[in-house]
């Protein structure tokens, strides 16, 4: 994987949730709680004063369907549909408490609830709209526009402080906002620069000896469940050392990046090449059987034999010894590898450069070899 699919970017942000981090639907669950009886306090309020037959009605509509809101999210679950229908509700409840004046105008101080709660329940960029075109809204209803549709009751020193106290108020907003997402961005970003990093080998960027073990444990797992067999190629460069003395360590590991890629490009992608340690790669086969491990692990070790590396003006070739062994009914993954270093051990005797197949005969292990020529 590369490492921008890997990394965590800005668009998905809202995607990843960190530890501590509160809920957008427990959010949006608790702001209900909160507003369902505000509103109908205000409701009773209204209807008691009796003088505007809608407001009661309306503000105990809102607080209706506001809890049903969280009661279907409850029920049902998509939360992208709580999160707009609360979006929509709450932006239709602020524009009417203002171009309405409810509870003598005051009610327009509510306004100052929204941008916190829009910035951290949507994207970055639906709360810079949603914020904008509510500011360029409330500039136009305390306008003489404003004035001849509605005749909001404020005075014009009440209306220059609303105005600028909520610009105030949004661009605080707007630089928290961005903050948080900074922080959530790199803190996600160094969770998986260190996943990545416990789980693959820094010099091959292969996965590493714990993520193999981890990916054996899943398919032996998988195994038990629907009896596919797996197979493994335990691999290793023959006379090695040889290559470190003569040309030094920095070939030698260019020699270990050249196998690592080799095999990748060798192996299927749901085939996961590991690191085993020093000069020595596990290959996890899943769902293959001996034949196709047999076959894997020639073209293996085929692919690697004609590969080069090209070190201080010196091209260098290596080759390969491979042991194949695929699970067999009852056995353990530690057998399994135990079996695999056996038939290791028996193609570096052979004369290396070659595979072996283990196969269990009577507790014993016999095995094919070969060089797949
Ligand atoms: N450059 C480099 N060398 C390593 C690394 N890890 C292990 N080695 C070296 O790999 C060599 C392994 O040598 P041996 O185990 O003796 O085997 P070999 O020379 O490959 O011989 P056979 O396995 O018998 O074919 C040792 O000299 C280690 O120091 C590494 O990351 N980089």
């Amino acid at each position: 994987m590369n490492e921008t699919a890997r990394r965590p970017q800005p668009a998905t942000l809202s995607r990843f949730r960190i530890r501590g981090e509160l809920p957008v639907p427990t959010l949006i669950n608790g702001l209900t709680l909160t507003a369902v009886p505000l509103l109908l306090f205000f409701a009773l309020r209204a209807a008691r004063a009796g003088a505007d037959p809608i407001t009661a009605p309306l503000l105990l509509a809102f607080a209706v369907v506001l809890a049903l809101n969280s009661l279907v999210y409850l029920l049902l679950g998509y939360p992208t549909l709580h999160r707009r229908t609360f979006i929509t509700l709450i932006t239709g409840l602020f524009v009417y408490l203002a171009v309405q004046a409810v509870e003598d105008g005051s009610a327009i101080i509510w306004l100052f609830a929204y941008p916190p709660v829009i910035f951290y329940i949507s994207e970055a960029r639906t709360g810079i709209t949603a914020c904008a075109g509510g500011l360029a809204g409330l500039i136009l209803l305390f306008s003489p526009v404003g004035d001849l549709l509605f005749q909001p009751p404020h005075s014009a020193s009440f209306r220059l402080s609303m105005v600028l106290a909520l610009a105030f108020e949004m661009a605080t907003c707007y630089v928290l906002d961005q903050s948080r997402r900074r922080s959530k961005l790199s803190l996600l970003r160094l969770a998986a620069d260190l996943d990545h990093a416990a789980k693959h080998d820094s010099l091959t960027q292969l996965a590493n000896r714990r993520e193999a073990l981890a990916q054996l444990d899943g398919e032996y797992q998988r195994f038990l469940r629907n009896r596919r067999p797996f197979s493994v190629l335990l691999i290793d460069i023959d006379l090695f050392k040889a290559i470190n003395d003569r040309y030094g360590h920095h070939a030698g590991d260019q020699v270990i990046r050249q196998v690592a890629r080799t095999l990748q490009q060798a192996c299927r992608k749901v085939d996961t090449p590991a690191r085993w340690g020093g000069e020595e790669y596990l290959v996890l086969l899943p769902e293959t059987n001996a034949g196709e491990a047999w076959q894997t692990g020639n073209r293996v070790r085929a692919a690697i034999e004609a590969a080069t590396v090209e070190e201080g003006g010196q091209v260098l070739r290596v080759t390969v010894s491979i042991g194949v062994a695929t699970l067999l009914e009852g056995e353990s993954v530690d057998r399994l590898l135990q079996r695999a270093d056996e038939a290791l051990y028996l193609a570096k005797h052979a004369g290396r450069n070659q595979v072996h197949e283990s196969t269990p005969v009577a507790n014993d292990v016999t095995s094919r070899s070969g060089t797949g020529d």
